[in-house]
């Protein structure tokens, strides 16, 4: 018998979360294969975030079981997920504003680094040996999002596809099993959209896992592998896009409104 459970990146299941006297999410499971872009979708309120902030920390959940390749993990706090291995962006982009785009990417790569406090404070050879090699690796991440030549530019004075860009930079810096993005395309134009696009795609044979929200229903259909759908909390599709697309449920709860 062959095991195929060593290629599952993400398997979660049973995650429910309530809110006072609302059902946010209701039982929810995903099982995300190493190299899949995965998708996840639902109108308005349907628990998309919630679903996201349970899964990287940021809430913790009334129920569920969480594992990443293979092991448990606990999602109780954001940088402990993040050493398990799920990176992720913001719907709201989240950068230091005032800091310089290399900078900005070399706070993601400094989670898995070794020289600590006692490096930083005497600056000993191994953590200037240490530093110089994130410098590169993070200007190599730039460079391969697209933004290389902004290196030394604050976060701030980037353009909006472009500080969306550098998140994306910020979270492959810290290797992670799974890259989460929350609404990538909100706000951007078509041409923003389609290097958007494309740059997933890049990611993706670069081997990497992606798990995505995403409002823009044509780029996740075009995108993604597998798709689940969210309604009210509750799951109501799971499969490929044109499992999805064809679902009675899905067109009644989200493309029928007109895929707000
Ligand atoms: N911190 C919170 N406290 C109370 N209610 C919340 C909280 N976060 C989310 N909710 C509620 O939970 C439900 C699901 O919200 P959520 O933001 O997860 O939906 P969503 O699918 O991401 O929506 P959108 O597409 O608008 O971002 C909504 O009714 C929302 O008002």
């Amino acid at each position: 018998m062959t095991d195929t459970s060593k290629d599952v990146v993400l398997k979660v299941a049973g995650i429910s979360k309530r809110f006072g006297g609302l059902q946010a999410l209701s039982g929810v499971g995903i099982t995300i294969q190493r190299g899949q872009v995965y998708g996840l979708i639902g109108p308005n309120g349907a628990g998309k975030t919630t679903f996201f902030n349970v899964i990287t920390g940021l809430y913790t959940p009334d129920a569920g079981t969480f594992e990443l390749a293979g092991r448990p993990y606990e999602p109780t706090a954001v940088h402990k997920v993040a050493q398990a291995g799920i990176a992720r962006t913001f719907q709201n982009i989240r950068l230091f504003a005032e800091m310089t785009a290399l900078e900005n990417v070399m706070v993601g790569r400094h989670i898995r680094t070794h020289s600590g406090l006692f490096g930083a404070v005497f600056r000993t050879q191994g953590f200037k040996q240490e530093e110089a090699a994130i410098a590169k690796r993070a200007q190599e991440l730039l460079d391969y999002v697209g933004v290389g030549k902004y290196a030394d530019f604050k976060a701030r004075t980037l353009s909006y596809g472009d500080q969306r860009r550098l998140e994306i930079a910020r979270a492959l810096a810290t290797d992670p099993q799974l890259i989460a993005l929350d609404e990538p395309a909100a706000g951007m134009n078509a041409t923003e959209k389609v290097q958007l696009r494309e740059l997933i795609e890049r990611i993706r044979q670069d081997n990497r896992t992606i798990l995505i929200i995403e409002h823009d229903v044509k780029l996740i259909m075009g995108l993604c592998d597998r798709v689940t759908v969210l309604d009210y909390g509750k799951q109501i599709a799971e499969g490929t896009p044109a499992e999805v697309q064809k679902n009675e449920k899905v067109i009644e709860a989200y493309l029928g409104t007109g895929g707000h």
